[in-house]
């Protein structure tokens, strides 16, 4: 309730009809009008010019209003509509003094000053004073008729009008008393309400249904002053709790809430202005409309540039903020009952309203604070599942069990800063910030999962290529009849611990069972994979292990000593049996057996190739190709898949020809060396040259006979030949070659004689024995 004990008066429209805006709002400040709500009352005041208006309100509520100076005669002091708030009236009245009438009659034209003032003081005021000499009372040309008139018909233009108090103030009251005035009075004021012209809706509504009519009378003031003043503060009671039932204004079915009163004035007066009709109840939803829309504005306004609000958006842009829902909602509390407490006494679906209104803005205000908020929530829960999983991990927890344990826990923090952070005023809504959390949470476990599972699969195929490559490498080393049953155990057993090993670390994991048969058959493809590309690789290489593998079956023999070609050995035996193993080498590395299917490939091979069939087909008849079981591109008739295949039967016939074309150098070489060693060891001179020397020689020999001593030497010739011809080892020397031979025999000749010679002489000399002779014979023989 407003309460100043001073009075302020201001003009609120001046005589040229210009409303004073900033007057008013300046006195509804000075008076603190807007904190009175609906407890404010509101009068106005009418009469004739210079009826002492002024002078009566001046000293009945203690305002200030212009009063003219009795020493100056009558002219008109009051211009336009002045207002004033009545000291010590409770409650708080606001006094409107209106320029007087001049008592002339105006016809129906509403456009005249006094019809807009007087009807602009019927629909603000809760009682109008119609201030009137005594002695107009009865009389036919009063001075207040054309006023009564023209309030009677400006009372027609508001719709649903409230009702009015109208208090007659009689003044210079004379010794008839009141009670003979007052009937003479009505009557004056019925003919004049008959007299006005009615719309056809109230032409019969009774006068009493717009206007509660109040008559008081006064003595003169000039000259029963004291009288004037007693009575004065008797009428001043009757203004004291005017707003309550049976008060003078009671009827309180228009009153506009003190913080819309400036407002509602003027627009009022601008609709007067306009010369329209006042819709009062419309009016009154249209000022609560107006003024409910600014103070929630203002209450919005005041709210952006909050202090407490600015430093929350602040510390929100920064990370996240403890305590934020219960920060804001008590922000937006003060606002809210702010605007509550000043818009108490408006239209109550306007204020609510509007009230909706001001929520709806000013939480979608602070929800960008707020989604920032859950945001930083969001991350820093993101980021503490991320390392409370690596965590996990790195101590060894189950990878179902971590992301489990982490996600959980996560969750659970975002839910309590979630929950920190709602306010009372709203019930706003987390799940989209939630579930991005959760796809979030999941894209991570999954990438996580997908890096570890990597990380298994790719140590497990490296532990699967070093058990199987290098094996099977080996294995293809010594290709055999029995390498793919080899290969296809050693296999089965790595990929069985592989894969064993494999399901034991992806346990923890706890993937569906479909993923897990997928990865095991990955794995097993894998080193099934292994096997294959090093087939492949081996099958590249394939000529030259077969090459490899005829010269080591050709060159060596059954103890895989060299062979030596003296000439006792059967080549083509040994050819054949060199290239049946290499045969053999190829028909092991034309296709991937890994299924365990029996092959026809070796016996297609040997009877094609080893028989001779190829060479055949290329020089005789091209006709033949067609029966040719090797003429195919694919080993269809023994059942090979064609992504088994490494050689095909076309390439294993151009293999073997160029093979065989490879190898005949060897098998060449090795009938040469034969020739050459035997040539080497037939030291016998031809039989032409032994007939020539019989006959050339047969004198010669017949000497020999003839003479024992000839005979006889040539018999010690022999010994000593034959002596050097076993210390020598003349035929050992010769089978490296004859000139090897030559070389060796000539280089060794000298120090054996010599050694011989040197021993023999120790023999003689130091040595004497019973029987030398025979002694010296055995040692001959020996050596
Ligand atoms: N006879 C008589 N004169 C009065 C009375 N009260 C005031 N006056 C005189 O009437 C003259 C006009 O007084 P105001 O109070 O200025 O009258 P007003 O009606 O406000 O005048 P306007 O505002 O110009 O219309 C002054 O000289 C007063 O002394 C009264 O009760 N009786």
């Amino acid at each position: 309730m407003a309460e100043i004990d001073h009075c302020c008066s201001t003009q609120l429209i001046d005589g040229e009809g210009e409303f004073n805006v900033v007057g008013l709002d300046n006195f509804i400040r000075t008076t603190k009008l807007t904190n009175c709500g609906l407890s404010y009352a509101v009068l106005a005041i009418m009469g004739p010019q210079s009826s002492g208006k002024s002078t009566l309100l001046n000293h009945l509520f203690q305002t200030n209003f212009r009063e003219m100076d009795a020493f100056r005669g009558r002219s008109q002091t009051t211009k336009g509509i002045w207002i004033a708030n009545c000291v010590g009236i409770d409650p708080f009245t606001v006094a409107m003094d209106l320029e007087g009438t001049d008592g002339r009659e105006r016809g129906e034209d509403d456009t005249t000053f006094e019809k807009q003032s007087a009807l602009f003081a019927l629909a603000i005021a809760d009682i109008v004073l119609i201030n009137m000499w005594c002695h107009d009372i009865g009389r036919e040309q009063a001075a207040n008729k054309p006023l009564l008139k023209t309030v009677f018909q400006v009372m027609m233009r508001l719709f649903s009008p409230r009702k009015t108090t109208l208090l007659f103030v009689v003044r210079d009251k004379t010794k008839t008393p009141l009670e003979y005035l007052e009937p003479i009075l009505s009557e004056d004021i019925q003919k004049i309400w008959n007299a006005v012209s009615k719309p056809e809706s109230h032409k019969d509504t009774p006068l009493s249904e717009f206007f509660n009519v109040e008559v008081t009378a006064l003595s003169s003031f000039e000259e029963k002053e004291d009288l004037f003043k007693e009575q004065v503060a008797q009428l001043r009671q009757r203004f004291f709790n005017s707003i309550s039932p049976g008060g003078l204004a009671g009827d309180r079915q228009g009153v506009v809430p003190a913080a819309g009163f400036s407002f509602s004035a003027q627009q009022i007066w601008r609709v007067i202005k306009e010369n329209k009709d006042l819709d009062l109840p419309a009016h009154k939803v249209m000022v609560a409309t107006v003024r409910c829309e600014e103070i929630a504005n203002e209450k919005l306004h005041h709210l952006s540039s909050n202090e407490d609000w600015l430093a929350l958006e602040e510390a929100v842009q920064c990370g996240p903020v403890s305590g934020f829902g219960r920060r804001l909602s008590s922000i937006l509390e003060t606002y809210f009952s702010g605007y509550d407490i000043e818009t108490f006494y408006f239209d109550h679906g306007v204020r609510n309203a509007k009230r909706k209104q001001l929520e709806s803005k000013s939480l979608d205000f602070v929800h960008p604070a707020y989604l920032n908020l859950l945001g930083h929530f969001r991350f820093k829960a993101l980021e503490d599942f991320k390392s409370r999983l690596e965590q996990m991990l790195n101590i060894g927890e189950g990878f179902a069990a971590s992301i489990c344990t982490s996600t959980e826990s996560c969750m659970l923090e975002f839910d309590q800063g979630y929950a920190d952070a709602a306010i009372k005023q709203a019930n706003w809504d987390a799940s989209k910030v939630k579930e991005k959390l959760c796809r979030d949470i999941n894209a991570h476990a999954l990438s996580v999962q997908d890096a570890k599972l990597s990380e298994l699969v790719v140590s497990y195929e490296k532990q699967l290529g070093q058990s199987l490559s290098e094996p099977v490498e080996s294995l293809f080393d010594n290709a055999g009849r029995d390498t793919w049953a080899s290969i296809r155990k050693l296999l089965t057993r790595e990929t069985g611990i592989a894969v064993s090993e494999f399901s034991a670390a992806i346990s923890s994991f706890e993937l569906d069972q479909s993923t897990v048969e997928k990865m095991l058959q990955d794995l097993k493809d894998y080193a099934r994979n292994v096997v294959e590309k090093k087939a492949r690789e081996e099958a590249g290489k394939v000529l030259i292990r077969m090459k490899d593998r005829f010269s080591a079956v050709f060159s060596h023999d059954n103890d895989s000593m060299p062979r030596v070609w003296t000439g006792k050995e059967d080549i083509k035996t040994i050819t054949k049996g060199a290239r049946t193993a290499s045969l053999s080498l190829l028909s092991v590395m034309v296709a991937i057996r890994l299924d365990g299917k029996p092959g026809e490939i070796e016996n297609i091979l040997f009877s094609s190739l080893m028989e001779g069939t190829v060479t055949a087909v290329s020089s005789v008849d091209r006709s033949i190709t067609t029966s040719d079981p090797l003429a195919s591109s694919s080993w269809e008739e023994v059942m090979v898949s064609p992504k088994s295949i490494l050689i095909t039967p076309v390439q294993c016939k151009s293999l073997w020809r160029q093979f065989k074309a490879e190898t005949e150098y060897t098998v060449t070489q090795a009938i040469s060396a034969q020739e050459a060693y035997k040539q080497s060891n037939n030291w016998l001179p031809p039989p032409w040259a032994i007939v020539a020397m019989v006959v050339l020689g047969f004198n010669e020999f017949m000497l020999l006979l003839r003479n024992p001593l000839y005979l006889m030497g040539l018999f010690v010739v022999y010994l000593l030949s034959k002596v050097m011809w076993v210390q020598m080892d003349i035929p050992g020397q010769f089978q490296h070659g004859t000139l090897a031979g030559q070389i060796s025999i000539s280089s060794r000749f000298l120090p054996t004689i010599m050694n011989l010679l040197r021993r023999l002489a120790e023999e003689a000399q130091g040595h004497q024995t019973d029987e030398p002779p025979r002694q010296q014979c055995s040692l001959v023989f020996q050596s």
